[in-house]
């Protein structure tokens, strides 16, 4: 296992060039395969407003939004249940997940995020999970995307960093509520995806 920088960003840990060109590779040819099993969609939010990044689910749940709300599914839209999360995305959640708790269980949901031009997703925490502390360990392929992270409580300051394809995040310990978010994407930036884009996996603990 190679060495890589670790950035603390308002106390989330980014692992710079966590997964070399392989490993990443590997990724987006697992992402196809779940993407094949459970087809990407557009969630709308609660208020009928369809969100700008497409999204599908490997797992026990899956993260699923509508007019009903958000939350956790143990199945797809189509009602078919979601594909297994592969194990070399486990093998990420247990390298770098165990950083950030002493009792690190096993992922129930890994939701693929995809972004394509001009696609963004507005600051907002991660608490649809029960036990907050677990971890969100977040992967980022392709195209480089603006992250910004804030406080827990809504406002104040923020800082941004460019999370570039294989670098991977840890939103964890007492960061685990901080607001984040992507601001836009660099369409185009990197050659990992052949139609060009941002691909991002979240880990979760969902219960
Ligand atoms: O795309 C990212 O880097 C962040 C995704 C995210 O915050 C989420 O899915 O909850
Ligand atoms: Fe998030």
């Amino acid at each position: 296992m190679s060495e890589c920088d670790r950035i603390d960003l308002r106390g989330v840990a980014v692992f710079r060039g966590a997964l070399d060109a392989d490993a990443q590779a590997g990724l987006v040819e697992q992402v196809c395969e779940i993407a094949r099993a459970a087809p990407m969609f557009h969630p709308e939010t609660r208020w009928g407003k369809q969100m700008s990044v497409k999204m599908t689910s490997a797992g026990d749940f899956g993260w699923v939004s509508d007019r009903r709300g958000y939350r956790y599914e143990r199945r797809h839209p189509s009602g078919a249940s979601w594909p297994p999360i592969p194990g070399a995305v486990l093998d990420i959640w247990e390298r770098f997940g165990v950083g950030a708790t002493p009792s690190l269980r096993a992922p129930e949901c890994c939701l693929v995020n995809y972004y394509g031009e001009g696609a963004r997703m507005g600051l907002h925490q991660d608490r649809d999970e029960a036990d907050f502390a677990q971890p969100v360990v977040s992967v980022s392929l392709g195209d480089a995307g603006l992250f910004r992270v804030g406080n827990i409580e809504r406002g104040g300051k923020t800082e941004s960093i460019w999370l570039e394809s294989g670098d991977v995040v840890v939103i964890g310990g007492a960061a685990r509520l901080v607001h984040h978010g992507v601001d836009r994407i660099r369409f185009a930036s990197s050659t990992l995806l052949k139609d060009g884009g941002r691909i991002n996996l979240t880990l979760r603990v969902v219960t």
